[in-house]
This record gives structure tokens, C-alpha cells and sequence, in this order.
């Protein structure tokens, strides 16, 4: 029988869905072959479609992501929890970004700030490749954890989170306490974990973020958003919330962020890792 040995519009069109969905360009030259393809013309063409497109391809991989409105970002301009009324400042679409004034009282920061300051420890992070936890110079905060409803603070906030953000206390990791002195940064991370770290039997992916701000910082400290080209500038008992993970089990690589070095001052935050079910 004749090879085929033309590529249609619509076999590119699924060649460069498939190459984006992770599948080898050796693999997708196999399944032509098959389909009737002279080998050949096959691995020459698609080299061909992943050379032109690589680029593109690594765009539209990152692209892919379908944003889905979280449950915080539904409810207008003033969220009431039982014990609070939160102002939300901004907001941006893609990543999904929320910036929240009155999360905690000034009395709640310094209450927290007080809680962890002698239980402070250089912080970690998690490897992307590894996924081990390791102290890295990326990272040179000090930080520390309580546990999941440790005290009547905690539990409070934890509350106030769950009622914000339409999860249940549960999938909270607990309430990470950060410390930033003069030149101490966090450089660019996700908050997600790489694919094969994520534990189903541990509430699975972390999909959202609410980052508190516990003081005033004199000068930098901001946190960065460079692909929303965002920068959220601390403000005692404000707090912008993230969200970087959907129902299709996606991650959004936008999410992309940093807490850029502190210049005069100090900065105090808490951070709550929200994951798709219960942890505990
Ligand atoms: O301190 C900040 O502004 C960012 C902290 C952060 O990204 C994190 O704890 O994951
Ligand atoms: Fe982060």
C-alpha cells in the first residue's frame, strides 16, 4: 500500500495538542507510522513541527491551564465572615490573584508576630525536582509552623480562612509564620507541588494561597507576580490570596512568585497552603 505522505491542518493541529500534553515526538512518530505513514517523511515532518514550534509549544503548555473562578472570588466587594468584614483592594484574572484588606486585626498580627518569634528556623523549601525540603540561599527567611487549630488564635484564623475561602479547615496546611530581615528574600517559586510529589492520601495538590501581612514594612518586601506584572506591597492585616489550581487537576504556572528583598525594616507574613481535600 502507498505511505501517506502529507500532513493535514488538522493532524498539525493534533500533533502540537499531543506534543503539549507531554506525549515523546518519537512516541506521536510511532503512532503515525502506524496509521499508515512513511517513516521517514513521519520523524522528518515532526521534527520538523517541533523544531518551528518548540517554542510556542512551551507557551501554549503554560497557557493551557483553565481558569476557573474560586469561591472567594464570587462574592462582591465586602466578604462578612462570622467575625470579620474583609474589603477586597484588587483583583487580577490570569493568574488568579486577590488582594484582601482586614483579613486580621492589627492586635491579631502582633498577637501572631509575639506566638512564633522564639520558634523561628531557616526556612525551607521544597526541591522542584526532588521534591525533599532542603535550606537553600534562594530562600533566606526564617519561618516557622504551627499546628492545625493550635490555640484560640490559630483556630480563629483558621475559621476566618475557611469561611473566606469555602474550604474546609481541613485542607489547610497549618499556618506558616515567615520572618524577613534586611536583604532576606523568597526568589521565584510555585506554591504547588511537582506532579509526583503530590499525596492523594494527603489532600492531593496545593491549589490556593492566602498570604497575610503582619507588619508594615519601611521599604521592599513586596510580593511579585512578574507574569501578572503584579506587585503587592505589605500592609499590616492585609493579605492577597492565590489561586493556581482547578478542578481538571491543573496547575497554573502563572502563579509564579517571589517576595523580593527586604531594604529597611523587617517583614512578618502568614502563609495558609489550601489543598484540593483534607489532609488530616
Ligand atoms: O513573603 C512573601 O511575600 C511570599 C511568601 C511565599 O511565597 C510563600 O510562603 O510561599
Ligand atoms: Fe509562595
Amino acid at each position: 500500500m502507498e505511505k501517506i505522505r502529507q500532513i493535514s491542518s488538522e493532524l498539525r493541529d493534533w500533533i502540537i495538542h499531543t506534543l503539549n500534553n507531554g506525549v515523546s515526538p518519537v512516541a506521536i512518530a510511532d503512532a503515525m507510522i502506524k496509521k499508515g505513514f512513511d517513516p521517514k517523511f513521519a520523524y522528518e515532518s515532526l521534527f520538523k513541527i517541533v523544531g518551528n514550534e518548540s517554542i510556542k509549544t512551551i507557551e501554549t503548555t503554560q497557557n493551557q491551564y483553565t481558569y476557573e473562578i474560586p469561591e472567594i472570588g464570587k462574592k462582591g466587594n465586602l466578604i462578612y465572615t462570622s467575625d470579620q468584614e474583609v474589603k477586597v483592594l484588587s483583583r487580577v484574572d490570569k493568574p488568579f490573584i486577590l488582594h484582601l484588606d482586614h483579613v486580621l486585626s492589627e492586635d491579631e498580627c502582633d498577637e501572631l508576630i509575639q506566638l512564633s518569634k522564639n520558634r523561628l528556623q531557616p526556612s525551607r523549601i521544597v526541591d522542584p525536582t526532588t521534591g525533599e525540603e532542603k535550606v537553600t540561599p534562594g530562600r533566606t527567611s526564617k519561618g516557622m509552623y504551627f499546628t492545625l487549630k493550635e490555640n484560640q488564635l490559630i483556630t480563629k484564623i483558621e475559621n476566618r480562612i475557611s469561611e473566606l475561602t469555602n474550604t474546609p479547615v481541613e485542607n489547610g496546611e497549618g499556618l506558616q509564620v515567615l520572618n524577613y530581615d534586611i536583604g532576606e528574600e523568597y526568589k521565584q517559586h510555585f506554591d504547588f507541588f511537582p506532579a509526583n510529589k503530590v499525596d492523594p492520601t494527603k489532600g492531593g495538590q496545593r491549589v490556593g494561597t492566602m498570604l497575610i501581612y503582619l507588619n508594615e514594612v519601611i521599604a521592599g518586601g513586596e510580593t511579585v507576580f512578574p507574569k501578572a506584572g503584579v506587585s503587592i506591597v505589605p500592609k499590616k492585616g492585609s493579605a492577597v490570596y492565590f489561586h493556581y489550581g482547578n478542578s481538571e487537576n491543573q496547575v497554573d504556572r502563572m502563579s509564579v512568585h517571589s517576595s523580593v528583598p527586604v531594604s529597611k525594616g523587617e517583614k512578618w507574613v502568614a502563609t495558609k497552603w489550601i489543598r484540593q481535600g483534607r489532609i488530616y
